[in-house]
C-alpha cells in the first residue's frame, strides 16, 4: 500500500456508506450491502435515483461513488459477473439523470473487485462548474510555466517558453516575473478530458466553457515579495477554493514559499504541493528538499498530512480526502518532460467547490475589479459569494466614500467571457452596469441583493490571532485589513490586552482611516504590514448610520501627538513568546538565504526611513507604534486610489 493510501484510506466514500446515511427507517436498509447495484429491484432502483441526484446536487453536479464495498464489515468486492451487473446498473442511473460515468480506479479487495466511478452531469453549453486555484510558491518556482504548460498544452524548453503566452505586461516579459494577478483557465468535458485547444498561441476562452463540465481557474499570483500584496489580495479578494503552491526541486523551500503556505493556512485554504523541474535536479537534492517540506508541513504550525501523489490510485484517494484541509498532496513534475503532468491533470478533473450555494439566499457579489469597456460602459468584475445574479436584477452598489449605497441594474452577465443569463454562489463573473461611471466604483465594493438593506462600516471587531510581529502591537497601530476584495488601511482602537506579541490572540476594535466598507461578522481576515501578519475573523460590524470620518480625524490627531513615545517604549520590547501556530513554520529550516534575506529587508527598511527623514509616513507603509500617517492630509470623502494597472 503507498503512503497516500495508508493515509486516507480508512476515509474512503462508497455508495452503500452514503446510502447508509440516509434514513435507517426508509427503504434505504434494505439496498445496503455489497450487491445493491449488481440487482436492484425496481423500488431499490428508485431509492437509489432519488439518493443519487441528492449527492450531485450536494456535490454541485458530480460525485465518486465506489461499488463493491460490504457495509457490515464482511468481505468487500464484487466477483467479474456482479461487477458488470452493478456498472451497467450505475450507467442506467447516470443516463437516467443525464450524467457520464467514468470509472476511475478498481483494486482488489479480499472477495473480488471494488471499483470508483465518476458520475457527472452533462451540463449545456452556458454552464459548467468552477473551481478556482490559487497558484503561489517563491520566483522561479515556474508557476507561470506550469500554467503555460497545462492550458496550452505544449511543453516548456527549460528557458521561459512556456511562460511567455501568460504575461500580461511588458515588462513582465522583459524580466519574466509575474506581478500582477491573472488568470487563465482549463476546461475538462464530462468524461475529464481536457477541452483546452489553442489556436495560433492564444485560447478561446468562450469555446473552452461552451465544451466543459469543469473549469478550473488558476489565479496566478506573484512570486516576488515586492508583489507580496498583490498576492494577499489574490488569495483574500479572489476566494480560491484552493491553494497549488510551486517549489522548484533545485531550490526548495526559500524566500516566500513559506509565507505564501502560512498565508493559505491562515484563511483556511485547503493546500497542494506541486514540486517542478525534477528533470533538472540532482536526486541527492531532490530527496533532501522533500524532506523538507514534508516537516515543514508535518510542523505545529501546518499539522498537514503530506502525501507523495505517485499513481493514479493516489491521485483519486487524494482528491476525494482532499477538503478535509489537512491532507496535503505533493505531485513532482517537470515542465519540460511532462513528468507526472497526467496525474496533476486527473487530480484537478477532480476537485470539487467548496462554496456552499442556497438558491434562496439573497444575492451577494464581491467586486475585484473594474473596468471601461467601449460600446458597453461600466463593467466590474468579481466573485459571486451568495445566492443567484440574474440579468436585469436591480442589486444596491456601494459603500461610497459617505457610506451609502445606490440601485443598479445588471446589464449583462458575463462568466469567463462567455455571455451567460445568471451566475451563481461561488462563481465568478462580470457585470455591465447601467447608468454608473467608472470612476464611482472600486475594488472592494460589493453588490447586494436590497433584501439584506446594506449598511457601510468605518469600524469593526475583530479575533484576532498574531502569527508574526518583532515587538508588540497596541492601540494605534495600522496596518493593511485584507478582507475579501477589501484592501484598506486600519488602525486600531481598542484591544482586549494591553498589547499584543506573536502568538497572542485578542478581541480587536478596528476603525479604516480612508473610507468605510460592507463587512459581515464571520468572514475571515488579514492584518498585515511587511512580514508582520495577523489573521482572524470579523466578529461584529459596527455601523452608524451617519459618517464618523470626521470625528475621528480629530481623535487621530490628538492620538498622533502622544502615538510617537509609546512607539518607542514597544520597540524596544522583545518578542520572548514561541507559540504553537504558524509562526512556527519559519523555524523549521531557517536557511542562510532566510537569514540574508532578513538582513536586507531590516537594512531596506533603515534606508526607507533615512529617505522619508523619519517622519511622515504612507498609510500603507506605517509601522507598529511609530507615529501615525498624517490624516488630515487624506481627503475627507474621496474615492480611494484605484489604479488601472494590476501592477503594485
Ligand atoms: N528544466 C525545467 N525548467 C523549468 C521547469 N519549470 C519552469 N522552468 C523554467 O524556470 C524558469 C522560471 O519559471 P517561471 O514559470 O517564470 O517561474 P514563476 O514561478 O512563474 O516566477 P514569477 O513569475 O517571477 O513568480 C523559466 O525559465 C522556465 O523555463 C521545469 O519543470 N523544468
Amino acid at each position: 500500500m503507498s503512503d497516500c493510501s495508508k493515509e486516507v484510506g480508512d476515509q474512503r466514500e462508497s455508495l452503500s456508506a452514503f446510502v447508509d446515511r440516509g434514513d435507517k427507517q426508509s427503504a434505504y436498509d434494505k439496498i445496503l450491502g455489497r450487491g445493491v447495484l449488481v440487482a436492484p429491484s425496481e423500488q431499490q432502483y428508485e431509492v437509489l435515483l432519488k439518493r443519487l441526484k441528492q449527492q450531485l446536487g450536494e456535490g454541485r453536479g458530480e460525485v465518486i461513488l465506489e461499488i463493491g464495498l460490504a457495509d457490515d464489515g464482511g468481505e468487500n468486492g464484487l466477483f467479474d459477473d456482479e461487477m458488470e451487473a452493478a456498472v451497467a446498473t450505475l450507467q442506467s442511473l447516470a443516463n437516467t439523470l443525464e450524467c457520464s460515468c467514468v470509472k476511475l480506479r478498481e483494486r482488489k479487495e479480499n472477495r473480488g473487485m471494488v471499483a470508483q466511478y465518476l458520475i457527472r452531469r452533462v451540463l449545456d453549453a452556458c454552464d459548467f462548474l468552477e473551481i478556482r486555484v490559487a497558484v503561489v510558491g517563491n520566483v522561479d518556482a515556474g508557476k507561470s510555466t506550469l500554467l503555460g504548460v497545462l492550458t496550452h498544452g505544449e511543453l516548456d524548453n527549460g528557458r521561459g517558453h512556456a511562460r511567455q503566452r501568460l504575461f500580461r505586461h511588458k515588462h513582465e516579459m522583459e524580466s519574466g516575473r509575474t506581478s500582477s494577478v491573472g488568470n487563465d483557465i482549463l476546461g475538462f468535458d464530462e468524461t475529464g478530458n481536457v477541452v483546452n485547444k489553442p489556436e495560433h498561441g492564444s485560447l478561446d476562452w468562450v469555446k473552452i466553457c461552451e465544451k466543459s463540465s469543469k473549469v478550473i481557474t488558476f489565479i496566478d499570483l506573484a512570486g516576488h515579495e515586492r508583489y507580496l500584496k498583490t498576492t494577499v489580495f489574490g488569495m483574500t479578494g479572489h476566494a480560491p477554493d484552493f491553494g497549488m503552491l510551486m517549489v522548484g526541486a533545485n531550490a526548495g523551500i526559500i524566500g516566500m514559499t513559506k509565507e505564501h503556505l502560512g498565508l493559505a493556512l491562515a484563511l483556511s485554504v485547503p493546500v497542494f504541493v506541486v514540486v517542478t523541474k525534477i528533470d533538472m535536479c540532482p536526486a541527492n537534492i531532490l530527496q533532501d528538499n522533500l524532506k523538507m517540506l514534508v516537516r515543514i508541513l508535518k510542523s505545529p504550525g501546518c499539522r498537514k498530512v503530506p502525501v507523495m501523489v505517485k499513481t493514479q490510485d493516489d491521485v483519486v484517494l487524494s482528491a476525494t480526502n482532499f477538503v478535509s484541509e489537512r491532507l496535503c498532496p505533493i505531485f513532482q513534475v517537470s515542465n519540460v518532460t511532462g513528468e507526472n503532468l497526467g496525474l496533476l491533470k486527473t487530480f484537478l478533473n477532480l476537485l470539487t467547490t467548496r462554496m456552499e450555494y442556497h438558491e434562496n439566499e439573497p444575492a451577494e457579489f464581491q467586486i475585484d475589479d473594474t473596468y471601461s469597456v467601449p460600446g458597453v460602459g461600466t463593467v466590474v468584475s468579481g466573485t459571486t459569494l451568495k445566492g443567484v445574479i440574474r440579468l436585469n436584477d436591480t442589486l444596491m452598489l456601494g459603500p461610497d466614500p459617505l457610506g451609502h449605497f445606490q440601485q443598479i441594474a445588471v446589464k449583462s452577465i458575463h462568466r469567463k467571457r462567455m455571455a451567460v443569463k445568471e451566475v451563481r454562489a461561488g462563481q465568478t463573473a462580470s457585470f455591465a452596469l447601467k447608468k454608473i461611471k467608472r470612476s464611482q466604483i472600486r475594488k472592494g465594493m460589493v453588490m447586494v441583493s436590497p433584501t439584506l438593506n446594506p449598511q457601510a462600516c468605518w469600524e469593526f471587531e475583530g479575533e484576532i490571532l498574531v502569527l508574526h510581529h518583532p515587538t508588540t502591537i497596541s492601540s494605534r497601530y495600522q496596518a493593511m485589513v485584507h478582507c475579501g476584495s477589501i484592501r484598506q488601511t486600519a488602525s486600531i482602537v481598542s484591544m482586549s490586552k494591553e498589547c499584543l506579541r506573536t502568538g497572542d490572540k485578542a478581541l480587536i476594535h478596528f476603525r479604516f482611516i480612508k473610507h468605510p466598507e460592507y463587512m459581515t461578522a464571520g468572514q475571515r481576515m488579514v492584518f498585515r504590514e511587511g512580514r508582520t501578519k495577523a489573521v482572524g475573523n470579523i466578529v461584529r460590524v459596527i455601523t452608524h448610520s451617519t459618517p464618523i470620518h470626521q470625528n475621528n480625524r480629530a481623535k487621530q490627531n490628538k492620538q498622533q501627538r502622544y502615538g510617537s513615545g509609546q512607539s518607542q517604549r514597544n520597540q524596544t520590547v522583545k518578542n520572548e513568546n514561541n507559540p504553537d501556530n504558524l509562526q512556527n513554520i519559519s523555524e523549521v529550516g531557517d536557511s542562510a538565504t532566510e537569514k540574508t534575506e532578513n538582513l536586507t529587508q531590516k537594512q531596506g527598511a533603515k534606508r526607507g526611513r533615512g529617505r522619508r527623514g523619519g517622519k511622515r509616513k504612507s498609510s500603507s507603509q506605517s509601522t507598529m507604534g511609530n507615529p501615525l500617517p498624517d490624516v488630515t492630509n487624506i481627503p475627507p470623502f474621496t474615492v480611494s486610489n484605484r489604479s488601472t494597472s494590476k501592477v503594485q
